[in-house]
């Protein structure tokens, strides 16, 4: 039997940064942002149904998907996104959900799914358990703009695309508190998967 580990928190609270100590310690992690580039790949329908629905726009000369530019329509129009994700989340669910079922077939006891939207989604009921990756929504709006040289106004138009971070905190199994550095951040990790028999 193995574990299934939910991993999420809200743009830019440390989800990547948290996965990164899980593979680290040697733990499968399933990362739903990889998903949503694979199912775009030239060739794919995916892409074909972006681009069908989109416009010709939306393609990079050298045939791949243009994030950037669909980025900036969908986290500044709603309804954009919500066609987006209609296009796309069932694509984005059974690559989830295949890359899972390669890991349990292989024997992993732990098995960490890194989800973004995991409540938005409902994924919770296919984990065992949810760790939100937390930090206060002042900190995150900071770590935003400078990851994605964004300004103020682009930032919060993002972070209000998502469920809240203190929503998703309250909701949570286990809480990574990562204001702090991140080998404050790597000792809640190690001392989560010392107590529950993984490390
Ligand atoms: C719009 C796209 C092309 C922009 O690409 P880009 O490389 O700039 O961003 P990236 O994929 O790295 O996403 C960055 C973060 O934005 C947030 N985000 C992405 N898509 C969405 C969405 N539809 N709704 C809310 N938040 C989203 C997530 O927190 C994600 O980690 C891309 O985000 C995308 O394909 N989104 C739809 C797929 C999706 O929902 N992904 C979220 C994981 S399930
Ligand atoms: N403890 C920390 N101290 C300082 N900077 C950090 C810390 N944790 C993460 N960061 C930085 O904050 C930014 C966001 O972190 P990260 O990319 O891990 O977030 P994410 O939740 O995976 O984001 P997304 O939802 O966009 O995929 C990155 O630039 C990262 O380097």
């Amino acid at each position: 039997m193995s574990y299934i580990l939910g991993l999420t928190g809200s743009i830019a609270t440390g989800k990547s940064t948290v996965a990164k100590l899980f593979l680290s310690a040697g733990i499968p992690v399933v990362d739903a942002d990889l998903g949503a580039r694979a199912v775009v790949l030239p060739g794919t329908p995916g892409l074909a149904e972006i681009i069908r629905h989109f416009g010709t726009a939306y393609l990079l000369p050298d045939g791949t998907l243009d994030r950037k530019r669909l980025g900036a329509l969908i986290f500044s129009d709603e309804e954009k996104r919500a066609e987006l994700d209609a296009l796309i989340h069932e694509r984005i669910r059974e690559w989830i959900h295949a890359e899972k079922a390669r890991y349990i077939a292989a024997g992993h006891r732990l098995v960490v799914l890194d989800i973004p939207l995991l409540y938005e989604g409902g994924y919770q009921q296919s984990c065992d358990a949810v760790m939100v990756v937390y930090v206060p929504e002042e900190l995150q709006l900071q770590r935003l703009m400078i990851r994605n040289h964004l300004d103020e106004k682009e930032a919060k138009r993002r972070i209000s695309s998502q469920l809240s971070i203190e929503k998703k905190k309250k909701l949570a199994d286990f809480v990574i508190d990562n204001s702090g550095t991140i080998a404050e951040t790597g000792k809640q990790v190690s001392d989560w998967l010392r107590k529950y028999g993984y490390a």
